[in-house]
């Protein structure tokens, strides 16, 4: 894998334009627009239910019941609040399973390295811990050395410990790859940890859209984080 190496990517990732996307009689995208620059780290927000997972799931090309036009770059990487690991695969073969070829070992320890999972290499997913399914999630993604990485929720269901070096290495892994990143994400302090922009869907739509220019690493206290947050907060109606 790409590792220390800034690929140069000039196509963006994803251009999104007039998406809809309804169940039944529910509208939930409703002719939604979104670029994602190469390289951006971008955070979606928006309350429970209002289309987070349903755009993403759109982007992977999980779903293509939609109207409008959607390209997204053709290497693209997906990871999500549940890891699903194969029971059946140890824990390198679940890194590089549906890779072309034969299952390439090697190319799957360097990925298992990088999110400190050297040790890891050989056992079975159930002994893994949460956070240990996840990190082997995220090298499973990053094998795929991805323009675009759509990461949903993928920390939500770890301690808050866990989490934190979780966000960490999500962080590391971003500026060392140079991939663009979607995080579908509930909570704002995440997304301003670790975002260059942040969005908020409202009405099947992108209704809030700001580029981020803090700092990094950035600082919970802060001033202008405090201020962030708290208009991010209002935005998603929790005051
Ligand atoms: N396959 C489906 N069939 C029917 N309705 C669906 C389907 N997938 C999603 N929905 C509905 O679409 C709406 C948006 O769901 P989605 O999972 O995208 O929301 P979300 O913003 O990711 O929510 P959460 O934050 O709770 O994960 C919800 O009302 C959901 O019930």
């Amino acid at each position: 894998m790409a590792t220390g190496v800034q690929r140069e990517v000039t196509a963006k990732p994803a251009v999104v334009r007039g998406l809809s996307r309804s169940f039944g009689e529910r509208t939930v995208l409703d002719r939604l627009d979104l670029d994602i620059e190469p390289g951006q780290f971008v955070a979606l927000l928006g309350p429970s239910g209002c289309g987070k997972s349903t755009l993403l799931r759109i982007l992977a090309d999980l779903d293509q019941e939609v109207t409008g036009d959607v390209e997204v770059a053709e290497r693209r990487a997906v990871a999500f609040q549940a890891p699903r690991l194969m029971p059946w695969k140890r824990v390198w073969h679940n890194v590089v399973l549906g890779l072309p070829g034969r299952p390439d070992k090697q190319r799957a320890v360097a990925a298992l390295e990088e999110v400190g999972l050297g040790h890891r290499v050989d056992v079975w997913p159930k002994v893994l811990s949460g956070g240990e399914a996840q990190r082997t999630s995220l090298a499973r993604a990053l094998v795929r050395e991805p323009d675009l990485l759509l990461l949903d929720e993928p920390f939500s269901a770890l301690d808050a410990l866990t989490r934190l070096k979780a966000q960490h290495l999500v962080g590391e892994l971003w500026k060392r790859h140079g991939c663009a990143i979607l995080l579908v994400t509930h909570d704002v302090e995440e997304a301003l940890l670790l975002a260059d922009r942040v969005l908020v869907m409202h009405e099947g739509r992108i209704g809030y859209d700001r580029v981020l220019d803090l700092p990094r690493p950035r600082e919970v206290g802060d001033p202008e984080f405090v201020a962030l947050r708290a208009e991010l907060l209002a935005r998603l109606g929790v005051e």
